[in-house]
């Protein structure tokens, strides 16, 4: 399990990472999204104890990343898949890791297969990796210790479609299996596949959290009109609140039904009238990411 409560880290004056509290539990894969530069990397490596918070506290099974006595074997790390030392094997890589661990190398053949990376492979020297092998063989550095918590700044950078497929069900396996994982990614269609849970971040705060389900499935009617004002007026009358969005629909907390026939009532012409959530997390991270950012809607 991981916690999270009220990290903050400034640098200079700016808030690169504003007051953040989440919590990913076992048996899930929590998705960490927001914008370049949203304050994603810097909160994961507070949590991985790289970087000082300014204010705020974080645990791995309730305990500081820093006070976990052989780190590896509680939570696995991959922030920056071209972290490791470039003269070594991919072989030597892993042994290395399991040696520090005080774990029998025995284990390194099975964790490359596992992880797609062949005997040739695992002999050749990291700097001779691909992206998408480098990204394997962070993988399985970061599954050696065979950790309850995984930690991925996105792993799926630099991977093929097969790939892709492929950590997917990892993953999903290892979280399955009662493992807890929180992961970033700019890939989107993946994260609202791969993902039980999700925390979208923008300029330091969290913008939303809760059940993917949840935020997908309870995210209104999306209406487009010709006449804002009627339709302002319209839903007034009905005690609604719409939010006008930055591409200028208005997402109305209400099913599309009662909307359409209170609108066909009025007389109010209505271009598009469909349930928000449909349009996915890639409609509802940009919605959510666009112009000013909204209030944290938690649920
Ligand atoms: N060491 C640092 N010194 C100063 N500013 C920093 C430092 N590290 C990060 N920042 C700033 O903090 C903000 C958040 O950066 P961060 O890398 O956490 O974002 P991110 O969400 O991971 O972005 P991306 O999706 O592009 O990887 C950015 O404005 C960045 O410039």
């Amino acid at each position: 399990m991981i916690t999270v409560e009220n990290l903050t880290k400034t640098y200079g004056t700016q808030r690169a990472v504003d007051d953040v509290s989440f919590t990913c539990e076992p048996g899930t894969v929590t998705g960490f999204l927001g914008p370049n530069g949203a304050g994603k990397s810097t909160t994961m490596r507070m949590i991985c104890g790289l970087t000082p918070p300014t204010t705020g506290r974080s645990a791995i099974d309730g305990v500081p990343y820093q006070r976990l006595g052989n780190p590896g074997r509680h939570v696995g790390v991959l922030l920056d898949a071209s972290a490791q030392h470039a003269g070594r094997t991919g072989r030597e890589v892993l042994a290395l890791a399991a040696i520090t661990m005080g774990l029998d190398t025995d284990r390194v053949s099975e964790r490359l297969q596992r992880v797609g990376l062949n005997d040739a492979a695992a002999k050749r020297r990291v700097r001779a990796y691909s992206l998408g092998m480098r990204q394997r063989l962070g993988l399985a550095y970061a599954l050696i210790g065979d950790p309850a918590v995984l930690i991925l700044d996105e792993p799926a950078n630099g991977l093929d479609p097969e790939g892709i497929h492929w950590m997917r069900g990892l993953l999903r396996d290892f979280a399955d299996r009662g493992g807890t994982v929180l992961l970033s990614s700019h890939l989107l269609r993946e994260v609202e596949v791969i993902a039980d849970r999700l925390v979208v971040i923008g300029n330091g705060r969290i913008l939303t959290q809760g059940a993917k389900e949840q935020l997908l499935g309870a995210a209104g009617t999306s209406v487009r009109t010709m006449d804002p004002a009627a339709l302002d007026a319209l839903l007034q009358r009905m005690g609604l609140t719409g939010t006008r969005s930055a591409d200028g629909s208005v997402l109305v907390p209400s099913d599309p039904q009662t909307i359409g026939q209170a609108a066909a009532a009025a007389g109010v012409v209505l271009l598009e009238l469909r349930p928000a959530g449909a349009g996915g997390l890639e409609e509802m991270f940009l919605r959510l990411t666009a112009g000013p950012q909204p209030e944290e809607v938690s649920r």
